[in-house]
């Protein structure tokens, strides 16, 4: 070791994290040997078979064959994957049993058994074992059951480390801080790391594991009991809906790997920017489960069902009018009454009943243009689908299908996530509940605070909700936002008449800058983003507009700064980006920047309110507004 220390403490760990990784190389070791000789073993019995004359002898050893593979220890030696960061907790107990006594476990993210049978790093996900970590603080009596057994005692340490490339790089011990700065150990000289923090460091923005972090409420909800029907996650902005979902499904999957293997799993996130922002982390949690989008899922499944491929068009004028709940009950009635074989003949005919067109055009006006527009698809089987059209083909198609379960389609996922359910319309929320199995297994995360689709009803996820009580609905609320800190919270507050709500560690910074007029603006703008980029390189600043227009203008008056991404494409290096409020749900920037939130761009509607909202609750650390207009109300 080549850094200095002088605390005993850490000088323990590092010997400790020296023990484990040779035993997990010594374990490496020796498996591999074992597989070695037991391939020697089945080559040499083939090779024998091979060269043996009598048939008495070729089948007893093909038995021996067929009984040999079956003890292949490739098949039951797992190999050891974390050891760059074998893990990142220590929880120390002392049992009352005296058997037990005082003991310390190591949790990481995979556990590891030694080749001398020690289980030396239990998986954050056995839930007996973790709970010590996760529910309990310093000194904190517990009441257990594991393995059948009542087991009490006192919580004697809890600490959180940090382990890259097989060093040990930070210790938190209770209220102490033990820190590797420039090749030296520093004792309580940083603030305590957030997420932003590793994100700076690893110089990739996109979502971390939070798995070293969970808190007791977190826990509660992602190791949660009730596997079958809707778990609904609410809670404000920050406050870890889409991080608990996720480690919520590694949860289901690491206990029960059978019923929920990743092709019989899905995340479903609000857009392309949330789904790549979250990929790296699911990929981690949930290795290849897929994660995608609802338009691309559903373009799948229409395809399983039909076996049509679509390619849908973008902008539809009946956009709103095709997402309205009332087309769930028209649907169902529509398939009860009429007989179409082809899909998509089937769709143009359900937008001609009658009682559709009613839904479609309550005031009349275009009726009769639109049915002439249908009859006419319908004549020349007209392919021409919209996006708003996949929700209710896809529900029309599952309406029709008889005997599911269909791959990927209908009945079929063990599980499914959604994120950001509030902004889903109703068939978009039985669609996807129709693809799930008879359990009806589904995470559900949505904060009303945050819807921003206009097309969208605001009633739907109520009478969605209202519908799951049939399949059964745990809800959970959680309450702490971990993103922003106080200052932006308060402000956040304001602007959604919500309560405060209570945030986690870390401080941060709120700042207006009045300009004199659009010019001045945008110079303190580009005097701002210099600034934040050089101050630290390797974080990640957004700045934030309302209309589209305002996108281009504003890359073009950022040009040339060091860093600045490209235009039009949101990704998660270090840097600074510009994008517009519609594209930020759900992701999250070290700093942002809004730029001329004025009381005309952002009204008093629910709609604008809640879009303001999502703009600020997107900084971890600081957040500046740059103004010279009116701003909009619960800014100013
Ligand atoms: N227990 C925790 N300790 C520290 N950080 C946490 C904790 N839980 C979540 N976070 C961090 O808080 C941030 C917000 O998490 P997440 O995106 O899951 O929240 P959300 O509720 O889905 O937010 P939004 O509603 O804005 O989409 C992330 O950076 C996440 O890593």
């Amino acid at each position: 070791m080549s850094e200095e220390c002088q605390f005993d403490i850490v000088l323990q760990e590092q010997q400790r994290l020296s023990d484990i990784l040779t035993s997990i190389e010594e374990t490496a070791r020796q498996n591999r040997a074992k597989i070695a000789s037991h391939d020697a073993y089945m080559v040499e019995l083939g090779k024998e078979r091979l060269e043996s004359v009598s048939w008495r002898e070729k089948n007893s050893l093909t038995e021996k064959l067929i009984e040999n593979d079956k003890f292949d220890p490739a098949k039951y030696l797992t190999e050891f994957t974390m050891i760059d960061s074998p893990y990142f907790g220590i929880v120390g107990i002392n049992d009352s049993d005296r058997r037990i006594g005082a003991k310390e476990y190591l949790i990481g993210k995979q556990g590891f058994v030694s080749h001398d049978n020690k289980a030396l790093v239990v998986d954050w996900r056995k839930a007996p074992i973790s709970r010590f970590f996760y529910d309990y603080d310093l000194g904190d009596e517990y009441i257990e059951t594991i393995q059948g057994r009542e087991r009490e005692g006192v919580i004697t340490r809890r600490d959180t480390l940090e382990i890259a490339k097989r060093s040990l790089r930070r210790m938190e011990c209770g209220d102490d801080l033990y820190d590797l700065a420039g090749g030296k150990w520093v004792k309580n000289a940083k603030q305590f790391h957030s997420t932003t923090d590793t994100k700076v460091a690893n110089q990739d923005h996109r979502m971390v594991d939070i798995v070293s972090l969970i808190s007791p409420d977190q826990f509660h909800m992602i190791t949660s009991e009730a596997t079958d029907g809707c778990t609904l996650i609410t809670g404000g902005a920050g406050s870890g809906k889409t991080v608990v979902s996720l480690h919520r499904l590694s949860c289901l999957q690491f206990n029960d790997p059978e019923r929920f293997a990743p092709e019989r799993c899905m995340v479903l996130m609000f857009n392309k920017v949330l789904r790549n922002y979250v990929r790296q982390t699911s990929a981690d949690l949930l290795g290849n489960t897929r994660v995608d989008t609802f338009s691309a899922w559903a373009l799948g499944a229409i395809a399983s069902l039909t076996g049509k491929i679509i390619k849908p068009v973008v902008g539809d004028e009946l956009t709103a009018q095709k997402k309205s709940s009332q087309l769930s009950r028209l649907l169902t009635r529509y398939v009860g009454e009429v007989q179409e074989s082809d899909p998509l003949q089937d769709l143009w005919r359900f937008y001609g009943q009658p009682y559709v067109l009613e839904a479609l055009f309550a005031d009349g006006k275009g009726r009769e243009d639109y049915l002439a527009e249908l009859r006419r698809r319908y004549a020349v089987r007209s392919q021409a689908v919209s996006f708003a059209d996949l929700s209710v083909l896809l529900r029309l198609c599952q309406l029709r299908e008889k005997d599911g379960p269909v791959r990927e389609a209908l009945g079929w996922y063990a599980h499914i996530i959604v994120d950001e359910g509030q902004d889903l319309s109703l068939l978009e929320l039985e669609a996807i509940l129709a693809a799930t199995d008879k359990r009806n297994s589904i995470t559900l995360s949505a904060d009303s605070k945050q819807k921003i689709l206009s097309w969208v009803a605001e009633a739907d996820f109520d009478i969605f909700h209202q519908n799951l009580k049939e399949i059964g609905v745990n809800s959970q609320s959680l309450s702490v936002s971990y993103r922003c800190p106080q200052e932006i919270m308060a402000l956040a507050a304001r602007i959604s008449n919500r309560e405060i709500e209570q945030v986690g560690r870390h401080s941060g910074v709120l700042e207006y800058h009045q300009a004199a007029d659009e010019e001045n603006a945008l110079v303190l703008l580009r005097r701002l983003v210099e600034t934040l980029v050089s101050e630290d390189p390797h974080s990640l600043t957004a700045v934030i507009c309302k209309k589209k227009s305002d996108e281009k203008m504003l890359h073009k008056a950022l040009t040339g700064i060091n860093g600045l991404h490209a235009q039009g494409e949101l990704t998660f290096e270090p840097g600074a980006l510009v994008t517009i409020a519609h594209q930020v749900k759900g992701v999250e920037f070290a700093n942002v920047i809004l730029y001329d939130p004025n009381s005309r761009d952002f009204r008093k509607s629910a709609l604008d309110r809640n879009l303001l909202y999502v703009c600020v609750t997107r900084a971890c650390r600081r957040l500046d507004i740059v103004y010279w207009r009116e701003l909009a109300a619960g800014l100013a």
